[in-house]
């Protein structure tokens, strides 16, 4: 494997020293927790770097996401958010999550890579929603649910002209044409849609890519309510 050479090939990036070491030091961590808490099914050291680290930075070509404020909805072990803060430590990264056993594990790895600018709130997110409307320039969810579901959450989260970066696996087509209403219906509009592969046969994957035009207020709804009436 040769992730440094892979990143600047893909991605134009060409890793610090110190970077590649955060990585390792993830890495470590997430292998290490994993001993007792169930964070992640995939622990051999090359699927953690690509099907965690680089399919976290596949967003990066499509994206100006170099600082700025960015909302990571259920990002369990820290993905995307984490690697993305590793490669653009200006980022104001506020991650999302209802399992406080992930939540834990992210405070202790934030404090171990020593990265300032990340809030960890142990929270359902269509409760963090409702009350923090308006406030992020991105908001990104990487294998969190349903595309309706998440459209709901996302964008009202979003500033007007911020960007909800929709990261899916082989599927997300199918999903996408779903959740056309949901788009327009929080005020959303989708600018691209991107199909790519992760180097060395590691799978298909969609990134989808709405911008905020309106802010619409009503949404998120409660949970029961988005799930018996999906938009
Ligand atoms: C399948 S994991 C995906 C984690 C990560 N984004 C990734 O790509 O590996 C989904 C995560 O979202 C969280 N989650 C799911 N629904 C949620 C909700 N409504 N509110 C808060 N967290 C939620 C779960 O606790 C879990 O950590």
């Amino acid at each position: 494997m040769d992730f440094k050479e892979d990143i600047r090939k893909s991605f134009n990036i060409l890793l610090s020293d110190e970077q590649l070491l955060k990585f390792s030091k993830y890495y470590d961590k997430l292998i290490e927790y994993n001993t007792h808490t169930n964070l992640t099914t995939i622990t051999e050291k090359e699927d953690v770097y690509y099907k965690h680290f680089y399919d976290s930075l596949t967003l990066i070509p499509f994206v100006n996401i170099k600082d700025g404020s960015l909302c990571d909805m259920g990002s369990g072990a820290g993905f995307p958010s984490i690697p993305l803060k590793i490669i653009f430590p200006e980022l104001k990264v506020t991650i999302i999550d209802s399992a406080n056993k992930r939540i834990k594990f992210l405070s202790e790895l934030v404090e171990e890579l020593g990265i300032d600018n990340v809030n960890l709130a142990h929270q359902r997110i269509e409760e963090y929603g409702q009350n923090n409307q308006e406030k992020f320039d991105y908001v990104t969810a990487r294998a969190l649910g349903n595309m309706t579901l998440i459209t709901e959450m996302a964008i009202p989260m979003l500033k007007v002209n911020g960007e909800f970066i929709a990261m899916k696996g082989s599927k997300g087509k199918e999903e996408l044409t779903d959740a056309k209403q949901a788009i327009q219906k929080t005020g959303g509009k989708l600018i691209n849609s991107m199909y790519l592969e992760l180097p060395n046969d590691y799978g298909e994957r969609s990134i989808f890519l709405i911008r905020k035009i309106n802010h619409i207020n009503g949404y998120p709804r409660e949970y029961q309510q988005m799930l018996k009436k999906p938009l």
